[in-house]
Formats: C-alpha cells, structure tokens, sequence
C-alpha cells in the first residue's frame, strides 16, 4: 500500500471526482467521494483526510471553499485543485481562491490532457501536479500515477492552472471549425494561433511561458480541440449545426466551464489591454450576436500582421 495509505477525500461527484477517486483506488488508498448531493457530514469524512482534491465545476469553488471554512481544516491537510474555471465576481482562479482561503496548507494544482472517459477506460494518459511546495507534489505524483496513469511534476501552479482553463474557450472555436467542416489547414491555423493567445493571457496572469508549452497547456489544448469527448468542443461543434446554445446545453452531460470562461477572459482582457482575437469572436458567438460563419469570417479580415509580434 501507497505512502502508508493517507486517506483521500474527493469533493465533487461529478466525472472527473469520480475519475480521479478510481485513480487513487487503484492504488489501494482509502477514498471517499462528497458531493452537495450525498446529504453526508462533510466534517465527519474530512476528520482523519490527509489529502482534500477538490474537482468541482467553478461554480462550486467558492461554496466549497465556505463550508470548509466552517470546519476549520486542519493545516496539515494537502488541497488539491483540480477545477478548470475563472471565478465571475472576481476573475480569480482556483488556485488564487484556494490559497487566499487556506493559505497555511500545502496547495497543489492538477491539470492535463484529461479526457475523463478515456481514463475511465483505462488508455494511456498523463498529468501535471504543480505546486510551489515540492514535497506536497511529489506526495500526490505518487498517489495518483499508475500503469496507465503518468503524472508529472511542476513548479508553476498558475501556469498550470491556466493552462487547462484557457483551452477550453479554443476548444469551442476548435468545434466550430470542425463542425463547419473547415479543413485541416484551418483547424492547424486556429490551434497554432491559439497558443500564442493563451500564452498572452496566461503570462500576464502570472504563468510561466514555458507550462503553456507542456501537457497542462499545449498537451490540454490539443486533447479538448479534438476530441468529440470535450464538452466544450461538442458547445462549439453543435453551435456550427445550428442549434441554439440553451439547446446544447440542455443536453450536454457536465460543465463546458469554457462558456464561463469567455464571458470571464474579455473582461480581463479589456481590463488588461490583451489582444484576444479568437476569444473575441467566441464570446459574440455565444452571446448569439454573430453566426459561426461570420466568426470565421471576422478573424480572417483582420488587419494583417507579423506571425510573430
Ligand atoms: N470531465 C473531464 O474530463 C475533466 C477533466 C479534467 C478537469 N475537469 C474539470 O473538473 C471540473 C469538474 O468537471 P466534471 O467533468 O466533473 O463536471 P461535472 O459537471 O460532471 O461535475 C461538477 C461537480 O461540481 C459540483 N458543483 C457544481 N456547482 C456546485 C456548487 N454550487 N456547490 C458545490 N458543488 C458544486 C457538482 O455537484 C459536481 O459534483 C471542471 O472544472 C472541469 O473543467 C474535467
Ligand atoms: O469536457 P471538457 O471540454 O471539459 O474537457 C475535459 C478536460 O478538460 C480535458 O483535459
């Protein structure tokens, strides 16, 4: 048995809690799972917890973050991040919420190409754990990795974090594109434009320029971009179909966090004077001010420029 099997709670029932529960059970360590809708004492399950992942939706970042607040966690306790998302009222991250909160416990981010499915199927699959304590990573690279489940370690938290929660606006456009049935040319060109987008938010947000580079960043962006498993691709994909975004939404199984995400990053990025041409167009798409056509057609009129500027 693992590390002398700490006791893991996972907070957040959805796929992705659930996906990372049966990680940790594969290593024989004790999991429970909480979700808002068990009805279980969260105190009771956290008493002896040595490792808290917190893998709900951004929406429920902050009523998590409250209710352990009222059970005055132990500062022992590693937290774990695993949410892809930006925080509406403040434009925070996770990262940024949780450690605000709890800022005496270790904290550890967790992103990658992820495709929560694929996992649950027991493919290949790699990971980042980054944290600014090396000794917390290191704990949870061990606690999680498996023959079929590889986690790396990093030193950039935001980077890392933003990452995985920036390629979820490109995996809309990323839809669109394939749901218009653009080509590969033009899906090359959106995906290869879209990295130096996220490296202009994601650097002046805090991450380090070389994280967007690796698996939490190019690694995530190009799993979500073509997979038909992302729900942010499938928001993209149905919108070029033609069906509304409260159709979509209706029946798609999970968050797509990219539509908050949106709405989130053009408030930054006004705020911050960032040039975020695709983001921009996404955010008219799904305010349903234009046509997908017309937001392919608004990016190729752009002004011409420099490739690298
Ligand atoms: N599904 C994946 O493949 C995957 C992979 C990596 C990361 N993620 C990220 O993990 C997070 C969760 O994804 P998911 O796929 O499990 O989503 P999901 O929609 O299946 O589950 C969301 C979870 O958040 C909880 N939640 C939502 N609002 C809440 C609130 N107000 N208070 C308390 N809890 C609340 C829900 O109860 C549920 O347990 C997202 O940020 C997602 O981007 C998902
Ligand atoms: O289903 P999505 O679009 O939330 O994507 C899931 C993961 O973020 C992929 O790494």
């Amino acid at each position: 048995m693992l590390e002398n099997a700490k006791k893991i709670t996972v907070i957040g029932g959805g796929i992705w809690g659930q996906t990372l529960a049966n990680l940790a059970r594969l290593n024989h360590l004790a999991v429970r799972v909480w979700s808002r809708h068990t009805g279980e004492d969260l105190g009771a399950i956290i008493a002896d917890t040595e490792v808290i992942i917190s893998a709900v939706s951004i929406k429920g970042v902050v009523p998590t973050i409250e209710k352990l607040q009222q059970l005055q966690l132990n500062s022992r306790i590693i937290i774990v991040t695993a949410t892809k998302g930006l925080e509406p009222i403040t434009t925070r991250t996770p990262f940024h919420l949780w450690n605000q909160a709890f800022p005496a416990n270790p904290l550890v981010v967790l992103s990658g190409p992820n495709l929560a499915k694929e996992i649950n199927q027991g493919l290949p699959a790699a990971t980042v754990v980054a944290s600014y304590l090396q000794k917390a990573a290191i704990l949870l690279q061990k606690l999680l990795s498996g023959e079929s489940f590889r986690v790396y370690l990093n030193s950039d938290p935001l980077g890392t974090e933003l990452g995985g929660t920036l390629k979820n606006v490109m995996a809309i456009a990323s839809g669109v594109c394939d749901g218009l049935q653009l080509g590969t040319n033009a899906k090359s060109a959106l995906l290869t434009r879209a990295l130096p987008e996220i490296v202009r938010v994601g650097t002046c947000l805090g991450g380090c320029q070389e994280t967007f580079f690796g698996l939490s960043g190019l690694g995530d962006l190009l799993a979500t971009c073509n997979s038909p498993l992302s729900r942010n691709y499938q928001v993209g994909y149905q919108l070029a179909l033609g069906l509304s975004l409260p159709e979509i939404l209706a029946k798609l199984e999970g968050t797509a966090e990219g539509i908050n995400t949106t709405e989130v990053l053009m408030r930054i990025a006004q705020e911050k004077n960032l040039y975020v041409p695709i983001t921009c167009q996404v955010d008219r798409l799904l305010r349903g001010e234009i046509s997908p056509q017309v937001a392919v057609y608004e990016l190729m009129r752009r002004d011409l420029k420099a490739e690298f500027d």
